[in-house]
């Protein structure tokens, strides 16, 4: 980190440089630096903001400049089949009180999977949907990157990389392409959010946006930090598996999204997640005498129904949902 960042770092987020970094070569030189401010952000942040310079200004302007455009300027007949039968997939809107829509797209880094969504939207192919296609997938592919070097640095800092394939490579990806209204002058009264508080369920979250701030982060002692990324920087989350896995020793942090000032704010939030049979429990690396386990072993899809349903309303519904020690 750069003076400048460290000052940034204590007012805010840390901010970390991957730009040095070559995906396809852990351990590669400045990796070992890297992961160590990586480490030291999920422990205390359970988020960081990741500088990233293959996410150009020109790829997020042909993102948010026209992609997001196009999908929410579709009638709402053609979102509403954006359906799944899973909790917190498919289309999102005209929530009481929220100014919030948003589309996903499963398996969005593969040419598959975003052409299946793009001939749900727009069943009538055109040149746009092609240009639509290599645009979401080439901004997932390089979100997957991150997640993935990310995922490999949390468990070689702790000493549990052996569990990558297990735990990491098995993951799908969902990207949630969201779009957030500014408000009118009756919502800025009432102070509307634009999503609610709440923690990740998944494994790792990476949320890229228009410059349009407007997510906010609690920190471990209840202070709140407005999320405010470079032009070429993304958020990352360490979500609440992890924090299962690691058996506490990671942070999966409160956040919720405020729109205020005069512009429309974009963001597209790539997922990674655990298969609903996949069990998840603290690794057994991770649990002695002094850390016994904290959480009780679960399958990923009976807690996001948990989510859904019963732990609606609970601020922290992981720990509701299968904490055993205090
Ligand atoms: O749009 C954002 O910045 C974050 C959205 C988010 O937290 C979520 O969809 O889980
Ligand atoms: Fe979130």
């Amino acid at each position: 980190m750069c003076p400048d960042d460290q000052k940034n770092a204590v007012l805010g987020l840390p901010k970390i440089d991957f730009n040095a970094l070559h995906p396809d070569r852990p351990g590669c030189e400045g990796w070992a630096e890297v992961r160590a401010q990586v480490a030291d952000a999920v422990r205390t942040y359970g988020c960081f903001e990741a500088v990233y310079n293959k996410v150009t200004p020109e790829l997020k302007e042909k993102v948010f400049g026209s992609v997001v455009k196009d999908m929410f300027n579709l009638p709402i007949e053609a979102k509403h089949r954006n359906v799944s039968n899973k909790p917190f997939h498919g289309y999102l809107g005209q929530i009481p009180n929220l100014s919030y829509e948003s589309l996903t797209i499963m398996h969005p880094h593969q040419p598959d999977g975003v052409k299946a969504f793009a001939d749900l939207m727009w069943p009538q192919a055109s040149p746009a949907t092609a240009t639509f296609c290599e645009t979401v997938c080439g901004l997932s592919k390089l979100l997957v990157e991150l997640d993935r070097m990310v995922g490999r640095m949390v468990l070689e800092s702790f000493g549990v990389e052996k569990h990558y394939d297990s735990l990491m490579n098995t993951n799908k990806f969902m990207l949630r392409v969201s779009e957030y209204p500014a408000p009118d002058k009756d919502e800025e009264k009432k102070k509307l959010l634009g999503l609610v508080p709440h923690h990740d369920k998944n494994v790792i979250t990476i949320v890229c946006q228009n410059q349009v701030d407007g997510l906010d982060i609690e920190t471990q002692d209840g202070q709140w930090i407005r999320a405010m990324p470079s032009p070429s920087s993304v958020i990352i989350f360490a979500g609440e598996a992890i924090r299962a896995w690691t058996n506490g020793r990671t942070y999966s942090p409160l956040h919720n999204v405020k729109v205020g000032g005069s512009e429309t704010r974009y963001s597209t939030i790539m997922f990674s997640l655990p298969d609903d049979d996949f069990v998840i429990e603290p690794l057994p690396e991770l649990v002695d005498e002094s850390h016994p386990a904290l959480f009780r072993p679960y399958t990923y899809g009976e807690f996001v129904r948990f989510c859904h349903f019963e732990g609606r309303d609970i601020k922290c519904p992981h720990d509701a949902f299968c904490r055993i020690a205090p």
